[in-house]
């Protein structure tokens, strides 16, 4: 479901980064929290995380993207493009981004949303495990990445490989989350500071859906929900 037939993918997208960027500024503050690791995967949080790179750097943050696997889509590659013309740094190795994690002072997490299906294939259960040791604080978006949308935290299969292993990966638990439209139903139990974001959905849609969406304060693009409930 599109959250307003008034907006097109790029606005949408647009208004999601922007959230992003503003929810991480909220919790992480300058200058203690200048070194931002922007971990993007291949979908449309993917390209949020871009939108967030593009807009944390025009707040004077000092972001390092790092693309696993870059999305196909077109609407992905013109914001990839947008972040190199501002020279923002992006990694594409998993070792030069594990090893680039110690001169990072914090994580936005925009690898998986809603779309993510387990198991788990490779690179991301490195990935996954890299974010969960790198003891750095994590901001995710949406969804922390690998939680299922509906049921959250969750025993993490890879899938097997060629001898027909599989492994366990253990999940991390963000220090805050910034969902988007709504809440879904795998962060009910989420008790770190909890931001709502995108403010693209019709008042038409908030009644017609029973959404209950708490007002945003001015224009302000996030607002903060109450921690340890919705
Ligand atoms: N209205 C809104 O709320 C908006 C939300 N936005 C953001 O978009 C995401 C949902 O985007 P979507 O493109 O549907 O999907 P994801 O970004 O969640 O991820 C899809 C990609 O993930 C890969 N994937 C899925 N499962 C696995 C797995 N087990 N292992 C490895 N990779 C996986 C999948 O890869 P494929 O190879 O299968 O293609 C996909 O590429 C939402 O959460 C919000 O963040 C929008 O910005 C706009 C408005």
């Amino acid at each position: 479901m599109s959250p307003s037939g008034a907006f097109s993918l790029d606005q949408l997208m647009e208004l999601a980064g922007l959230a992003c960027a503003q929810a991480l500024s909220k919790t992480f503050p300058l200058p203690a929290h200048k070194r931002v690791m922007v971990c993007c995967g291949p979908g449309n949080q993917g390209g949020d995380g871009l939108v967030a790179a593009r807009h944390l750097h025009m707040f004077k943050y000092k972001p390092t993207i790092y693309l696993p696997k870059p999305g196909s889509k077109d609407i992905y590659q013109r914001l990839l493009r947008q972040c190199e013309n501002l020279k923002i740094p992006v990694l594409r190795d998993t070792t030069e981004f594990e090893s680039g994690l110690k001169q990072h002072d914090v994580i936005l997490d925009a690898i998986f949303g809603f779309s993510f299906k387990p198991p788990l294939r490779s690179p991301f259960d490195k990935i996954i495990h890299s974010l969960r040791s790198s003891n750095l604080p994590i901001l995710s978006i949406d969804i922390p990445s690998g939680w299922d949308v509906e049921l959250g935290p969750q025993r993490l299969e890879t899938q097997p490989d060629s001898e027909g292993k599989t492994s366990v990966v253990d999940t991390f638990d963000p220090e805050a989350l910034i969902s988007l439209t709504v809440p879904k139903m795998g962060v009910r139990e989420y008790k770190g500071r909890h931001w709502l974001g995108g403010r693209f959905v019709s008042e038409e849609l908030d009644e017609k859906f029973q959404l209950n969406l708490p007002d945003y304060e001015g224009t302000e693009q996030v607002v903060e929900l109450p921690q340890g409930g919705q």
